[in-house]
């Protein structure tokens, strides 16, 4: 080997890596959710209503695995040493989507700040719960939605910066002022991110190889492929959601429609009526 050729822990073929376990294991978790992102991400960034739906999950997401891991990192537990040594705090995700969605929710934080939807509801709660009960399983987490930013996340960015539907009140001039505003979510503030994830992946390898017992390890695999499930299950929600609002709007502009059908004959039948009975006239 030569001198400048440096060492990437864990190789890609490792199949002792936690890391590389992971993603063997999530590997039709992962196509799953290539699926679903093929159908649904050019929708979401053709309609800013759809998109900003889809960032207020990952924020609701986010946000409870950063609070719950900062507070276990706090404190001095069996666990929180490790996750210290792991987590770095450049991989926030938490302030930079709340930027977003104040730009796509007219600055109101009131819209977006409490999830509403009972997926998200459920999955910011399970993150708490095992957060309290096994706080190694938060690795999974952290392999998997942090990770995912460098990959998929950065085959996004161009194309969510770049929409122009997305960004509707900004002028050729502001434009890219604007998509910057947006897309805070998928920028680190590194000089190099791929340097950052190769140093996290190594930190979360070395930190995790002689520490947890397999046992633990095999828990870590199976929450990631949840951690999987919670953003397909949450992505599916917000389709059926819209759905059903727009369903709802089909069926009350349908009832606007026969009531108003309803007004017009019983108007018809009055003046037949009143022609025919008190001005005697005939009808024809
Ligand atoms: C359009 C959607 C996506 C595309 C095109 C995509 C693409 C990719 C690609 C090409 C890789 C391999 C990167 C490498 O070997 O360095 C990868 C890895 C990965 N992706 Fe995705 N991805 C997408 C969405 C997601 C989502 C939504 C998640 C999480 C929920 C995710 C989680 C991961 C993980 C955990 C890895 C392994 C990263 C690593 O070990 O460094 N991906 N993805």
């Amino acid at each position: 080997m030569s001198r400048q050729e440096t060492i990437i822990i864990p190789s890609k073929t490792d199949i002792g890596a936690l890391g590389n376990r992971i993603n063997s294991e999530t590997r039709k978790c992962h196509e799953r959710i290539n699926k679903e992102m093929a159908i649904k991400f050019p929708v979401a960034i053709s309609e800013p209503k759809v998109y900003r739906q889809g960032i207020q999950m990952f924020y609701h997401i986010f946000k409870a695995i950063e609070d719950n891991l900062s507070e276990e990192v706090n404190k001095n537990t069996h666990y929180s040493d490790m996750l210290r040594k792991i987590w770095r705090p450049e991989l926030s995700r938490t302030e930079r989507l709340h930027k977003d969605l104040m730009l796509f929710y007219g600055g109101r934080p009131a819209k977006f700040e409490s999830p509403i939807l009972k997926k998200q509801i459920q999955s910011t709660e399970h993150i708490r719960q095992i957060a309290i009960e096994r706080p190694y399983l938060l690795l999974a987490y952290m392999h998997v939605l942090y990770l995912a930013l460098f990959a998929g996340g950065q085959f996004m960015y161009p194309k969510v910066a770049q929409s122009k539907k997305l960004f509707p009140g900004a002028s050729s001039k502001n434009f890219e002022a604007a998509s910057s505003d947006g897309t805070n979510f998928f920028r680190f503030d590194v000089e190099d991110p791929q340097k950052l994830r190769a140093a996290y992946k190594q930190d979360y390898e070395l930190q995790t190889r002689n520490f947890l017992s397999e046992q633990e390890k095999e828990e870590v695999i199976e929450e990631s492929k949840v951690a999987f499930d919670m953003i397909c299950d949450g992505i599916n929600e917000i389709e059926s959601h819209n759905l059903n609002v727009l369903r709802q709007k089909a069926g009350f502009r349908t009832y606007i429609k026969s009531n108003f059908l309803v007004i017009l004959l019983a108007t018809l039948i009055v003046y037949c009526i009143v022609r025919v009975i008190v001005f005697r006239t005939p009808l024809y």
